[in-house]
């Protein structure tokens, strides 16, 4: 299988590592191409061992998959580059957020087009990835494409119309643990731990927590901590006097909010 990363930023390193790694895809099967930062693919020909795509882009008439990873505003110049020279098989496996199938198939023709969200935990073979796929995607694609996005972690299937809300949750989600991740750690420091000690203590709380959310119901998990009259419970009361599920409910809103009018701007 032969696959060609169209945008070599964070997204593409992460899903290589994760094919190279779970032996998916052999080295050599993988090539690599952005804008204009070449230094960036001799980075990743060095640590990875894929190949570069060459001036004539020949790479992309024999690729199966075409991995499109670049940010919304330049997948019209990235498509309008490439596909003259696509093969009529291949298939397109955008992770760009907001930009809909009809919107790629606008620049490629009747391709086969997926789109997927994964998270940047594909680094480490723990995304969590949303992925629907247009009809022209042939059952052994469909095979292929569950494949190559498990290796990078869990795999959803969902309808397009459901992807805004998968980049809300699951591909912008990191971010929000990480924010709370940073609040708990000041509000430890505040209440008089050391830096040190308070991100340290903040880590393997996070960690245990996350392990724990894989085997039991999160609010039986939240019960079993919470003592009558304890302190879990005060902390709770705070969270809920500030409305903190509204808060969230918001947050995951306007983010699939954005995600639509990404998808709008770039149509
Ligand atoms: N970072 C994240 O957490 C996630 C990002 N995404 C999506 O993945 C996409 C890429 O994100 P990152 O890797 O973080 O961005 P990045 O900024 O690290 O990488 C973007 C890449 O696109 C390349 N590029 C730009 N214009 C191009 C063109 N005309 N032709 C070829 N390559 C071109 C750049 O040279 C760069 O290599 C975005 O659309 C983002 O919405 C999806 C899920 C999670
Ligand atoms: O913030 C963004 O637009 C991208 C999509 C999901 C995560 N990062």
């Amino acid at each position: 299988m032969n696959i060609v990363c169209v945008g070599a930023g964070s997204m593409a390193e992460s899903m290589v590592h994760g094919w190279i790694q779970k032996k998916i895809l052999k080295p050599e099967e993988i090539a690599v191409t952005n804008k204009s930062d070449k230094e960036r693919l001799e980075f990743l020909k060095d640590e990875y061992g894929v190949k570069i795509v060459q001036e004539e882009k020949n790479e992309l008439k024999n690729a199966d998959f075409i991995l499109l990873a670049m940010k919304p505003k330049d997948v019209e110049a990235a498509l309008t580059s490439i596909k003259d020279k696509l093969s009529g098989d291949a298939v397109i496996l955008s992770v760009v957020a907001g930009v809909s199938i009809q919107t790629i198939q606008k620049y490629v023709g009747n391709l086969p087009v997926a789109r997927a969200m994964p998270n940047t935990s594909a680094k480490i073979g723990k995304s969590a990835t949303g992925v629907a796929w247009s009809r022209y995607v042939s059952t052994n694609q469909q095979h292929d494409l569950r494949n190559l996005l498990s290796s990078i972690g869990g795999v959803t299937v969902v309808e397009e119309s459901q992807l805004d809300a998968v980049t809300a949750v699951a591909g912008s989600g990191p971010a929000y643990i990480y924010y709370f991740a940073e609040a708990m750690t000041e509000a430890a420091i505040q209440n008089g731990l050391s830096p040190g000690d308070a991100k340290k203590l903040v880590r393997q709380t996070f960690s245990g927590a996350a392990d724990m959310l894989q085997h039991e119901d999160f609010a039986e998990l939240r019960k079993k901590v919470t003592s009558p009259n304890g302190t879990t419970a005060a902390g709770i009361a705070a969270l809920e006097k500030n409305d903190f599920k509204g808060i969230v409910s918001q947050c995951v809103e306007q983010a699939a909010a954005r995600s639509q009018a990404l998808g709008r701007e770039f149509e």
